[in-house]
């Protein structure tokens, strides 16, 4: 059960729109095809319920409405009214697990919670919802005592209950105290079904999921990219990849599209992951050492079962002061290129030296580099020759180019919502004179070092929609409008390159 749209939510700062929920529902279901959803706690916003309608709408269009599930509370029926005026069929009750959370939270005997629970469930299921049940803090109550949350589990079984949720509310169990719990509580009541609710907090929710499921567990639960309360759930990709190679567990899942929905989430909720996060990380199927490309080229010798191809992905080889022959020999085939063995001892040297100081090289650069090395004109047919950029509050931006294509110099004005956007407005009116058009521009990320020195250089990164596919350049500068023109005069040289490069091969054939 995937809980990105109700445990992934609660992560700190993050909040998804309607139409994002709606969305990620439709990416988890239909694509990575994960067998249930929690998208929403009952009562939070209109705009929860306004999301809630909109998914179970989308699902029973397609048969899916049961799979789909809210967080719902002993609340005196409110819950159930909410979920059922959502059109909502599944609700996840939330009781208590933990008798210190009975008591001091509720102030409640267990007889009295169960009186509440009950209640609850009959109402739910007198209004059709199907009812699972949350035993919160469960982690606890059933290291302080075990009896409790026996005595709850007995008091509920004839209840109806689909399955009963035993969250490691804190994240604080390790794998071998998860598979000692629930295959007691598996053993103790082989009737039900147990689902377990992992957090991270030591950072053992991928391992306990996998012990959970070793010890029984009909369900586990997690989230795209491990977010959730505190320090998140367990990681989506994660759990199916151990699932699958781990445990040799037969899933639904698609995994091409594992990748997919991580960005989407990504995006949605502002939370950057990690570039080694396992399995959707940018760096993650990226070999750095020279040894590694090296062993690769003779036969994939460092690969596992983890290749990129199945979750729709590529290798890269990383160029820096650790790359090897075989790492730019790998890059030069991927931008189809031929060197000379001499030149590539050259370049070799220059990414080398180019490392050793600290920058960062990726493969779209290696095209400057090595025009650079052997002083060829290969990238140079577009050159920014002056510029100037005013911004001002409340006015447009305006700028004024002058630039070099191919032998020709053009000057141009643009105005823009912002400098960049000036920029691009002003290039765009002389690239549309030459016949040429800008890349559509589908992301823009700028960096610049930590440590708060506003004189600190900044990096641009802009990826491009081009007809060959996804580019991605950088640019380099004090000023993060100038860095941002830098990526955008790196993209106009690629792309008049390839078009030259085109023309020759068209004419010669
Ligand atoms: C809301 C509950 C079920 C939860 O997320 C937890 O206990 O971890």
């Amino acid at each position: 059960m995937d809980t990105t749209l109700r445990d992934g939510e609660q992560t700190q700062g993050v909040s998804f729109a309607p139409a994002e929920k709606l969305n990620l529902a439709k990416a988890l279901l239909e694509q990575v095809r994960v067998d249930r959803i929690e998208v929403a706690s009952a009562r939070v916003s209109s705009g929860e319920a306004s999301a809630v309608a909109q998914i179970i709408d989308w699902a029973r269009e397609r048969g899916l409405a049961e799979r789909v599930e809210v967080l719902g509370f002993v609340d005196g029926g409110a819950s159930v009214d909410w979920i059922r005026r959502a059109g909502g069929q599944v609700l996840n009750l939330l009781a208590k697990g933990s008798e210190k959370h009975c008591q001091g939270q509720l102030g409640k005997t267990l007889d009295a919670h169960v009186a509440d629970v009950r209640a609850t469930i009959d109402l739910a299921q007198s209004q059709g919802l199907s009812v699972n049940l949350y035993l919160e803090d469960w982690s606890n109550g059933y290291r302080d005592n075990p009896d409790y949350v026996y005595g709850l589990v007995e008091r509920l079984a004839d209840a109806g209950i689909g399955h009963f949720m035993l969250p490691d509310t804190l994240g604080v169990m390790t794998p071998d105290q998860v598979f000692t719990a629930i295959s007691d509580m598996v053993g103790r009541f082989p009737a039900l079904q147990f689902d377990f609710h992992p957090h991270n907090d030591y950072g053992l929710a991928t391992a306990n999921v996998l012990a959970a499921v070793r010890a029984g567990a009909a369900a586990v639960h997690c989230t795209v990219n491990c977010l959730g309360e505190r320090a998140g759930n367990a990681s989506l990709a994660e759990v199916a990849v151990n699932l699958r190679d781990q445990l040799d567990g037969e899933l639904g899942i698609d995994e091409t599209h594992l990748a997919r929905v991580s960005e989407l989430v990504e995006s949605f909720s502002g939370k950057r992951i990690s570039d080694n996060a396992p399995i959707v990380g940018a760096d993650v199927f990226t070999q750095t050492a020279g040894i590694h490309a090296d062993g690769d080229k003779k036969g994939s010798l460092y690969h596992s079962r983890l290749s990129p191809e199945r979750f729709a992905r590529r290798r890269k080889y990383a160029l820096g002061k650790l790359a090897g022959k075989a790492s730019l020999a790998k890059n030069l085939e991927r931008l189809d290129i031929e060197l000379s063995e001499e030149n590539q001892r050259k370049v070799l040297q220059r990414i080398v030296e180019l490392g050793d100081s600290k920058k960062t090289i990726t493969t779209e650069d290696l095209p400057f580099i090595i025009a650079e090395v052997l002083e060829s004109k290969d990238y140079d047919h577009a050159e920014l020759l002056s510029c100037t950029v005013s911004s001002s509050l409340d006015l447009e931006s305006m700028a004024g180019i002058k630039i070099r294509l191919g032998d020709q110099v053009f000057t141009g004005t643009g105005a823009g919502n912002g400098g960049f956007d000036a920029f691009t407005n002003a290039l765009g009116r002389i690239l549309k004179r030459q016949g040429l058009t800008l890349p559509p521009l589908i992301d823009y990320e700028v960096r610049i070092p930590r440590g708060g020195r506003t004189d600190a250089l900044t990096e641009c990164s802009i990826t491009w929609q081009t007809e060959r596919g996804e580019l991605r350049t950088r640019g380099v500068h004090a000023n993060q409008v100038f860095a941002a023109i830098g990526a955008t005069m790196r993209m106009l040289n690629i792309q008049m390159h390839r078009a030259l490069a085109e023309s020759r091969r068209d004419s010669t054939a």
